[in-house]
């Protein structure tokens, strides 16, 4: 006769935990009034109205739907409202798909000198001309509003690491004064959003009555925030293990400042829709490229008469045209091309990335060892 064999008790779960392992990763598309957003998505960093080294229709290229503007940059220079009378951030920029703004409240934290953070929001000094300016719910979503950007983001209080219960506790409660200002302050309409941010460290109480105050909001979207702030990545995947099923399952869900291609494999397996991140268009320019093969430091001697590409099969110009010994030859003379091209292919390595976890998760097959 058959006999089942039923696997051990502990055995049966390891197994469970590995289906549930991709269980929360979900494949999706957001529609917005500048386009499609088609997730899990990457959001490449633009700073200072650019992606620093990038023309916007390269940017197009690499394949991202969305970028980030920088509210704290813009704000201070050229000014909200003269981006707003030039026609607003999509035509000054000449980038025509969705962005994201940031709501300015980290940047100032780790930017500005001389700041204080009340109840009201955070008066700070510029740190170009040392004038004194106010960032409050309701300032930065005016901002955001003139600027145009497609997602606005909630004025919040990203809570350091470490922080003890109290602090936590009390800088989440800000926060969620904060998120119903900025709530009240959104100017919506159709096609454009407001995304809530939840805090709470990692205090699991904590997380819920940030996420339970931001989901009677109402948000379009809602974002992670208070992570990848020096807690490393198992502290952040424990917090990840429970938090983003507190938010409804129906709407985005962006984790803040994240990440590398590791952290975003294992955010996207716990129910994370959308990164931003500084890393590939930051370390690029400092030399670092991102390939299959691991982190390639360009500027190490032992490329400087390598004439091969970063990637053989990769379809960016630093791969297709070039060898890794040009590129090491650019980045050590710090020519401007250097960076042109270490950037170009990192934000391609990125968007392949997010594409290859899409299709993996559209067919139902795990997507571990992509990295
Ligand atoms: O709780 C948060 N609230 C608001 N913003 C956060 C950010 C900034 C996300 N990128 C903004 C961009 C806006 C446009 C310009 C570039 C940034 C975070 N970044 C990180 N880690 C990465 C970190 C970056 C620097 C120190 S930690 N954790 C974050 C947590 C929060
Ligand atoms: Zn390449």
């Amino acid at each position: 006769e058959v006999s089942i064999t039923k696997f051990p008790a502990d055995e049966r779960k390891i197994i469970a935990k590995a289906h549930d392992k991709y269980k929360k990763a979900r494949a999706g598309i957001i529609n917005t009034r500048h386009g499609q957003i088609h997730t899990p998505a990457f959001m490449p960093v633009g700073t200072k109205g650019t992606v620093k080294a990038m023309l916007p229709e390269s940017v197009q290229t690499t394949g991202a739907d969305i970028i980030l503007g920088n509210t704290y940059h813009l704000m201070l220079q050229p000014g909200a409202k003269r981006v707003f009378k030039l026609g607003g951030l999509h035509k000054f920029m000449n980038w025509s798909k969705p962005l994201l703004t940031d709501s300015g409240g980290f940047q100032v934290m780790s930017l500005s000198k001389l700041r204080k953070i009340t109840e009201e929001g955070v008066i700070f000094n510029s740190h170009i001309d040392g004038s004194k300016f106010m960032l409050s719910p309701e300032s930065s979503t005016e901002i955001q509003y003139l600027l145009g950007s497609t997602i606005t983001m909630a004025f919040d209080e990203c809570t350091p690491y470490p922080s003890t219960y109290e602090q936590a506790k009390s800088s989440m409660e800000l926060t969620s004064r904060w998120a119903k200002r900025s709530r009240k302050a959104f100017y919506s309409r159709d096609g454009y959003g407001q995304f809530g941010i939840i805090q709470g460290s990692i205090y699991n109480d904590l997380r819920l009555k940030s996420a339970l105050d931001l989901i009677e909001l109402d948000f379009e979207g809602y974002a992670i925030g208070g992570l990848a702030v020096g807690e490393g990545q198992e502290l952040m995947f424990k917090v990840l293990d429970y938090a983003p099923d507190l938010l409804p399952i129906n709407k985005p869900r962006y984790l803040m400042g994240v990440g590398k291609p590791a952290d975003i494999i294992g955010a996207v397996q716990r129910g994370i829709d959308m990164f931003d991140c500084v890393i590939p268009t930051r370390s690029g320019r400092n030399g670092q490229a991102f390939t299959k093969y691991g982190v390639v430091n360009i500027r190490n001697s032992k490329y400087k008469e390598d004439n091969t590409p970063l990637e053989e099969d990769c379809l960016c110009p630093a791969c297709k045209n070039y060898t890794k010994a040009y590129l090491h030859y650019l980045v050590k003379v710090k020519e401007i091309l250097g960076a042109m091209l270490m950037t170009w292919h990192n934000l391609m390595y990125f968007q392949k990335l997010m594409l290859r976890i899409r299709e993996y998760i559209a067919q139902g097959k795990d997507f571990d060892f992509i990295s």
